[in-house]
């Protein structure tokens, strides 16, 4: 039987398990490839750091150039834009099929690299960047490469999702939740990126690129993450029989001249607890997809961790190994469809408001008014009275939520409210999905 050389760079959360599954279902992986994936080296900033998983010591070296030549196939689990995006390039360069799950990589990077990997005939795979260990990529790239995706949407996040859930389920704080994420090791090596919204971003992105066979990038995305997401803002989805998550979506749209585009956004949204998203709990991801003729279809699994998303990067790895086996060039993506990105500004959606007020006569009236001047129109209104402070007239908190409308109606009637004098403070502003 023929036998492969496999490098992998870097051995984290990820590429620890990776590790292990290749040396201990070694005899398993080469029946279902058709050659031996022989792990020839691991590179490393600190050899003889300490590792949850057992590993041969004399596996790792800090000499990732050198492993990535001769390699057939490289799993590139180091994270980060640089070195790993130069070791990508030596690797196809070399002749090597490359698995990484590096998507604040791809979404900068994924045209040129993909045209890279196609020129050279070799295959670039990275199931892993999307939703961990849900078959998504392999799904919209090959199950539905017959059909036309309308609009993809989906808890892409694991930290975040593990947040928000914890601070729905439990109250817990924010920043405790945060830490128990890190330690379940969900959240990226800087958690930024998970909190602002920037990984659900790039993985947004990604999928858009997939979905709608033209290239989207991070700059193509509006993204707004958790942080502003208040203990209150949870309390009050849930007595409105709701629940915050942060969604990924991407979807065709009218632009604002009538011709369509896609318009692809990470920011919290308000759900029913009926809706099946509401009910992805801790780092589980889900995925929705709605395409012309196979209607709707939801994936549901694990989107974070170690183990979870080693078995996306193995899939990947015997997949491109296959290849390497029968022979024939990689697998071509398909960029032609050439559909813009439009701005947030042009879709149509639903606001959930939420203010504080001077409880007086006229209040709710001036209110409306300013909904009625941009065209927009209230579903429901809820409110409720608090007693006078010291020093305050008494206040009252007002929660709207409005029909569908366009987002640039929506956002200039917020800031026209904000500046009444009988409002005192715009406590949330959320979107609102599927009611
Ligand atoms: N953890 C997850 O749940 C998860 C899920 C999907 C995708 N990913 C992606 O997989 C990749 C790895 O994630 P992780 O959680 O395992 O990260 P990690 O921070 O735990 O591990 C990174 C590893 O790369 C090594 N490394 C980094 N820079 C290096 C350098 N310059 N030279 C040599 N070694 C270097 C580190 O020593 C470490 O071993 C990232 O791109 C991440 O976004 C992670
Ligand atoms: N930090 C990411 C890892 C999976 O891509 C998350 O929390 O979902
Ligand atoms: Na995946």
């Amino acid at each position: 039987m023929k036998t492969l050389k496999v490098a992998l760079l870097g051995c984290g959360n990820v590429g620890s398990h990776v590790a292990r599954i290749l040396l201990d279902d070694a005899d398993e992986l080469a029946a279902r490839t058709g050659a031996r994936l022989e792990l020839v080296g691991i590179a490393v900033r600190s050899p003889d750091a300490p590792r949850d998983v057992q590993l041969p010591r004399g596996l790792f070296t800090t000499d990732a150039e050198e492993l990535v030549r001769g390699a057939d196939v490289v799993i590139e689990l180091m994270g980060g834009l640089e070195p790993a995006g130069t070791l990508i390039r030596q690797a196809i360069a070399g002749g090597a099929a490359v698995v990484s799950g590096n998507k604040a990589l791809l979404a900068r990077q994924l045209p040129e690299l993909s045209a890279l990997a196609d020129t050279a005939g070799l295959q670039l795979s990275y199931e892993a960047a999307v939703a961990g260990a849900i078959p998504i990529l392999r799904l919209i790239r090959d199950s539905l490469s017959g059909d036309r995706v309308t609009k993809v949407m989906g808890i892409v996040n694991g930290t975040t999702n593990y947040i928000l859930d914890a601070m729905d389920s439990t109250g817990a704080q924010f920043a405790d939740a945060l830490a128990e994420a890190q330690r379940l090791g969900y959240a990226e090596a800087d958690p930024t990126a998970d909190i602002e919204g920037l990984d659900a971003a790039a993985k947004a992105a990604i999928l858009a690129t997939l979905s709608f066979h033209t290239p989207f990038d991070l700059g193509d995305v509006h993204c707004e993450g958790i942080t502003g997401v208040t203990a209150a803002d949870v309390a009050a989805a849930r007595d409105a029989g709701m629940v915050i998550k942060l969604l990924a979506i991407a979807e065709r749209v009218e632009g604002s001249g009538g011709e369509e585009g896609i318009c692809v956004r990470v920011h919290p949204t308000l759900l029913s607890r009926d809706h099946p998203l509401a009910a992805v709990h801790g780092a589980f991801n889900a995925v929705f997809i709605e395409a012309e003729n196979a209607g709707e279809l939801m994936f549901y699994g694990q989107g974070a961790g170690g183990r979870p998303t080693a078995s996306a990067i193995l899939g990947d790895v015997v997949s491109a190994a296959r290849r390497v086996v029968v022979g024939g060039r990689g697998r071509t993506e398909t960029t032609t469809g050439n559909v813009r990105a439009v701005p947030i500004d042009d879709i149509q959606t639903s606001y959930s408001i939420g203010l504080e007020a001077k409880d007086e006569t006229g209040v709710l009236a001036a209110i409306a008014r300013i909904f009625t001047e941009h065209g927009v129109s209230i579903e429901a209104m809820r409110q409720t009275t608090h007693p006078a402070d010291a020093g305050q007239t008494d206040s009252a908190t007002l929660r709207f939520i409005t029909h569908t409308g366009r987002e640039s109606a929506l956002a200039a009637t917020v800031e026209d409210v904000r500046r009444l004098p009988v409002v005192r403070e715009i406590t949330s502003v959320l979107r609102v999905e599927g009611n």
